[in-house]
């Protein structure tokens, strides 16, 4: 972990592209050099082993991860009240690269964790979208899942890096070129 120069934390609503932006701003990124890593992994891969379930489906982008969601939001919880840094120490201590994308911070102890862990080699992005196209890439409100703390609890958090509007009207491309110029990764692109 020593090895880390830059952690950029990408948050944001359900369905707002916080995945889609990560893995365009990765594939634009030399791969011996940057990586994107998720907190939902180790979640995922602890839950698959509990119960037993398969793992790559529930960490493919459809409904199998729906399904589970909200039971493994609470599952999460439970453990982060105990220890709020747990899976995003377990997702970090994966991490090989100099450069790291989280692709889905979602509590301020998320964040907590990244800056009292990484200090000033983190990055924060929210991505905004309204709601009328989240629902058209899927999103469909639900109760346990979109009022509690996983989703809003960085709703009255201020204090970003950079903040991107991700409605379908800006051309994904000239916001990763926003990321790159924002956070000085010209050096990592691919030639
Ligand atoms: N700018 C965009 N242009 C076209 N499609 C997009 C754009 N942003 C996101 N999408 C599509 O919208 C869907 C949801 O995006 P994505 O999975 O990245 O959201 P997310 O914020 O990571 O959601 P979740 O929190 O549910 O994992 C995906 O199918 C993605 O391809």
């Amino acid at each position: 972990m020593e090895n880390i120069e830059l952690i950029i934390l990408f948050t944001g609503k359900r369905k707002c592209g916080k995945d889609f932006i990560c893995e365009r701003l990765n594939n634009q990124l030399q791969p011996q050099l940057c990586e994107i890593i998720r907190i939902s992994e180790p979640i995922k891969s602890e839950w698959a082993k509990k119960l037993n379930l398969d793992l790559q489906m529930l960490l493919s982008d459809g409904p199998y991860k729906e399904k589970y969601r909200k039971d493994m939001i609470d599952w999460s919880d439970e453990i982060r009240a105990k220890d709020y840094g747990f899976f995003c120490r377990k997702a970090i201590q994966k991490a090989t690269k100099k450069i790291i994308i989280v692709s889905d911070i979602r509590r301020r102890n998320d964040i907590k964790y990244f800056r009292d862990t990484f200090d000033d080699r983190i990055r924060t992005v929210r991505v905004s979208c309204p709601d009328e196209v989240r629902i058209a890439r899927g999103w469909k409100f639900q109760s346990g899942v979109d009022d509690v703390e996983s989703e809003c609890g960085l709703d009255d958090y201020t204090d970003w890096d950079l903040k991107i509007m991700n409605d379908g009207s800006v051309d994904v491309n000239q916001i990763i070129e926003q990321i790159v110029k924002e956070f000085k990764l010209d050096d990592y692109l691919i030639i």
